[in-house]
């Protein structure tokens, strides 16, 4: 199943820069790691925004949910699902 997900971080502001670029460099790892797998085929950054649409490949809901809980800046981010189905005029 394809979803089209839009992450939108919000960085505390009470937690020291060194503590939050240790958070970022993990999940880079993360995100690397499933991107590799093929589970997250597409991040794109929103211009001007600390936010991203990426696409995710998913045997089902649980699955995405699974992958996006464990995000680690799923604490600092407000985060929008979109289900995806085919479009009848595509032509792949
Ligand atoms: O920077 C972001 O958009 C948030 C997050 C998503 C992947 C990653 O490495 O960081």
């Amino acid at each position: 199943m394809k979803f089209l997900v839009r992450m939108d971080v919000h960085p505390p502001l009470d937690m020291p820069a060194e503590e939050f670029d240790k958070i970022k460099a993990t999940e880079k790892e993360y995100s690397q790691q499933l991107q590799r797998e093929g589970v997250w085929p597409e991040i794109w950054r929103v211009v001007g925004e600390y936010s991203n649409y990426s696409i995710f490949e998913v045997r089902d809901n649980d699955h995405l949910h699974e992958v996006l809980q464990g995000l680690p800046l799923f604490p600092y981010m407000d985060i929008e699902v979109t289900p995806l189905a085919k479009h009848p005029s595509d032509i792949k």
